[in-house]
């Protein structure tokens, strides 16, 4: 069944409603969200087997971004975050982008590198050239420790040895280069490098140290771009504003890095949702937001098209997987992939960079607008209220007293329960 994202006014759903919209607009069974109740969800015995020292597990609201249209393909977005507005920015930008056609993606082959470090080498020029000699012997020792890579049509590519200055000597540094097909690939390649390692030691004549993937994925990019409607954006003015707004990321590192931030609002939400490792996409993204200059900036880009609509593009490192990890294991990641309806990493990682491109626009349209504190703030409000003490029925009166006043703080918030309870 195709899937329709264009949900619109969930907001004003209960969560069963929302999950009966869902299952009734793509391709899962009601069964399927059941694991989505705290009751249902990871259990702590599934949970002792994933990390160490298990005392309990923790929950984090899972929200689901509408709208999406990927390469003419409707996605429902699992979005895991903490944080208020998220989820509504990433539908609000993508309703946008859907009136153009939606999101355009590509990716790059699956890639991921392993560095294996020599250490005590004579001749390091020389012991570069031992090494790419001796490429096909260390591809064949890294494919055989892993067959079913190799099956899945995975498979060590190619060997590149880098020298390295570093204070003291030069090191050598030799990287496998792995197609991971679907996993993530840090285990995957891991091993090879520790079981190439002493052959690598014995060709460089050197002594072997660190044996590890590198998190700057820069191989195994995923790039989504669209264009957003002018009109619906709030007229020619607004376009060129958020081209401003993207120009001081581009050449202040200052904003740059607040402007990844919000790209890492939407890519943390769906990598978590989906098991998969936050750290390593994140620490991919910063090391690519450094790029060829050798200057941190940001990672998308905004410029006006010939027809005066903006267009919005991003790269993005994206070592994701579907095999292996959390993916596997944990009961709601599974459910939030088959929500998704992605068969492949590679498909997983476009869609997570359509989203981040679809975060990105909305909090840079708001913020070239009305401010962030409207949008973001009002959401935010129903956080503060409890935190100041609201009970469930309270909610709505102090929260909209907050939205009204403009005054959407802690202190605000005690003032306006005390003014309801009639006390003080
Ligand atoms: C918050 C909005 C979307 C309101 O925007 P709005 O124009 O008031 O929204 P609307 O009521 O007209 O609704 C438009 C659509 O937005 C979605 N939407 C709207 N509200 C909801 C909701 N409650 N729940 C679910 N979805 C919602 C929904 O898709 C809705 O369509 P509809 O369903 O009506 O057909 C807008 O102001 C916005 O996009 N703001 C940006 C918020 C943001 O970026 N938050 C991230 C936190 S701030 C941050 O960490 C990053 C930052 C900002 O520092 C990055 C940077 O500096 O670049
Ligand atoms: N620096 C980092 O980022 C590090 C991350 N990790 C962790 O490593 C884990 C991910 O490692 P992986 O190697 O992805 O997991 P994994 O080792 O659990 O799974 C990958 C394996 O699945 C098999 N496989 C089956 N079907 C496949 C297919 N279609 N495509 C590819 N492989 C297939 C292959 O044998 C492959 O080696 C994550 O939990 C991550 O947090 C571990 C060490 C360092």
């Amino acid at each position: 069944m195709a899937v329709n994202s264009r949900l619109s006014g969930m907001k004003d759903l209960s969560i069963s409603e929302r999950r009966a919209r869902i299952t009734h607009s793509a391709a899962v069974e009601p069964e399927s969200l059941e694991v989505l109740d705290p009751e249902h969800g990871l259990t702590l015995e599934q949970a002792d087997h994933m990390v160490e020292n298990v005392i309990g597990v923790l929950g984090i609201p899972l929200g689901v971004a509408t709208n999406f249209t990927v390469n003419g393909r409707d996605y429902l977005i699992p979005m895991a975050t903490e944080e208020p507005s998220v989820v509504a920015a990433a539908s609000n930008a993508a309703r946008i982008a859907r009136i153009a056609g939606g999101f355009a993606t590509s990716t790059t082959e699956p890639l991921m590198r392993a560095q294996v470090q020599v250490l005590d080498v004579a001749d390091p020029h020389a012991a570069r050239l031992r090494l790419l000699e001796a490429r096909a012997e260390l591809i064949a020792l890294a494919d055989a420790q892993d067959p079913r890579l190799l099956r899945s049509g995975g498979g060590v590519r190619d060997v590149e040895v880098h020298l390295v200055p570093a204070p003291g000597a030069t090191h050598v540094v030799l990287h496998l280069i792995v197609d991971v097909r679907d996993a993530m690939g840090a285990n995957a390649v891991n091993t090879m490098a520790e079981a190439i390692a002493g052959r690598v030691a014995e060709i460089a004549r050197g002594r072997t140290l660190l044996r590890i993937l590198s998190n700057k994925a820069d191989l195994r990019l995923c790039r989504a771009r669209a264009v957003f409607d002018a009109g619906a954006l709030g007229g020619p003015e607004v376009v060129d504003d958020i081209v401003h707004a993207a120009a001081l990321a581009e050449a202040d590192p200052y904003r740059a890095a607040t402007h990844n931030k919000g790209i890492m609002n939407g890519v943390t939400a769906v990598v978590l949702a989906t098991g998969n490792d936050t750290r390593a996409v994140e620490a991919g993204a910063h090391s690519h937001a450094v790029g060829r200059y050798g200057r941190y900036t940001s990672l998308s880009h905004f410029e006006k098209d010939a027809d005066g609509n903006l267009v919005g593009a991003l790269e993005l490192p994206m070592a994701v997987g579907l095999v292996g990890g959390a993916t596997k294991v944990h009961p709601v990641a599974q459910a939030a992939v088959a929500l998704l309806g992605v068969t492949t990493a590679r498909q997983l990682g476009e869609v997570i960079t359509a989203v981040g491109l679809a975060q990105n626009l909305a909090a840079v349209r708001a913020l070239a607008t009305e401010g962030i504190q409207r949008g973001h703030m009002s959401l935010h409000a129903r956080n503060v209220a409890v935190t100041a003490g609201a009970t469930p029925e309270e909610l709505p009166l102090v929260v909209s007293r907050l939205v009204t006043d403009r005054l959407v703080r802690a202190d605000h918030a005690e003032e306006v329960l005390a003014e309801l309870r009639g006390e003080g």
